[in-house]
């Protein structure tokens, strides 16, 4: 079997779809795109594309070390999301072509169903007790908010308490029948998410996520030495490279790389494997698209120290589209109680709704993330 087409789709919200297509007929679909960046990474998939017509999609390690390795440079967003991309599709070719889905492939179910967890509140956090009310009576239980909104290197008491007084109204509503990781989304500076941490640690959320941006990941370690709070972070990762420094120094109870930006199943079954070996929890970033979801899920069904998935139903960010729009399979994807059964279908175990694809990426939007700013005019991390 050879390769002979590869095929991208730029669709709303803001995702991308590739497809690929062999000489036998067998087309495997993948998800690669950096939110915000979608072109730049469609224009990395096709340049990598000379490596790969013509090869055989079964050689899944060797295409991924040749993408890697071949072009001298390497890593970082662009080229690791066309590579993870890319390496979904090779992975839903294989299992097509074996009547088997990846999790087979990747040695068999370690747990009979995955518990996700649902975003509230939108990017500056309000409405998370009607938003997560609504989401309790869909059977949902386990949330993520982001922390705060803009916040400077060195900020005021009032902005700390404005967010440790939503963390806390959701404590004294919901109680402990519900758990939540809280986002720092990188808005937080290393002096501010000591004073955060602190504030937060009586109401004992699940995580805090990116407490600190992934460039500052040697604060990871004295964070974490200064709160009982489980930290998490891995979006921003992209490679085994990037996350070997991280276990080295410690920090982290929680990775979360993201399936469409890491390299791919091939490299973030790794990713996982590390994590294992350093008694810290997996739980794979997804604000994204059915096939990235797919790809988490398949990893997740075989990795023993995942925890938690991300999941983009009705998510902030969705806006012109939501998860399953492009699926013909939906039923495979039901959730019950948050809780989601593997995907059983050959390969990826997503059925892209072709015709869908290709009327949406007609009018696919440039999304791109807000710009915020400081009240003195300077840039702030969103
Ligand atoms: O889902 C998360 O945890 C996020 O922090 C969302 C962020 O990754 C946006 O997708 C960037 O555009
Ligand atoms: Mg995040």
């Amino acid at each position: 079997m050879k390769i002979t087409r590869l095929t991208t789709y730029r669709v709303p919200p803001r995702w991308m779809l590739l497809k690929i297509e062999t000489d036998e007929g067998v087309t495997g679909w993948g998800e690669p795109v950096i939110e915000g960046r979608a072109r730049t990474v469609e224009a990395a998939v096709h340049e990598l594309s000379d490596y790969l017509v013509g090869r055989d999609p079964a050689r899944i390690n060797d295409l991924w070390q040749t993408m890697y390795r071949a072009g001298f440079y390497r890593g970082g967003p662009i080229l690791m999301s066309a590579i993870a991309g890319i390496d979904q599709a090779l992975w839903d070719i294989k299992g097509k072509v074996l009547g088997q889905p990846v999790y087979e492939l990747l040695g068999g179910l370690v747990r009979d169903r995955m518990k996700t967890y649902s975003w509230v509140g939108g990017d500056r956090p309000a409405e998370l007790i009607a938003g997560i009310a609504a989401l309790r009576e869909a059977g949902f239980d386990t949330f993520k908010m982001n922390g705060t909104e803009e916040l400077g290197i060195v900020d005021n008491a009032r902005k700390v308490d404005q967010a440790v007084a939503r963390v806390a109204e959701v404590r004294a509503k919901f109680g402990y029948e519900i758990e939540f990781g809280v986002d720092f989304h990188g808005r937080v500076s290393a002096p501010m998410a000591k004073v955060l941490l602190r504030e937060l640690e009586p109401y004992r959320p699940l995580f805090v996520e990116e407490p600190v941006l992934a460039e500052q990941d040697e604060y990871y370690r004295t964070l974490s030495d200064a709160t009982s709070i489980p930290l998490a972070a891995g979006e921003r990762m992209y490679s085994r490279f990037d996350f070997k420094r991280v276990f080295n120094r410690g920090g982290l109870a929680i990775v979360q790389p993201d399936l469409s930006h890491a390299g791919g199943i091939t490299e973030c079954v790794k990713i996982a494997a590390m994590a294992e070996a350093h008694d810290v929890a997996l739980a794979p970033h997804c604000p994204l698209g059915p096939v990235a979801l797919a790809s988490c899920l398949h990893v997740d069904f075989v990795a023993h120290n995942a925890v938690l998935q991300e999941q983009s139903m009705g998510i902030h960010y969705n806006q012109g589209a939501d998860l399953l729009d492009y699926v013909k399979n939906k039923d495979d994807f039901r959730l019950s109680g948050g809780w989601i059964r593997p995907l059983t279908k050959p390969g990826l175990g997503v059925e892209i709704d072709e015709e869908r694809v290709i009327e949406a990426s007609r009018a696919a939007p440039d999304w791109r993330n807000p710009v915020w700013r400081h009240a003195d005019g300077s840039i702030a991390e969103w």
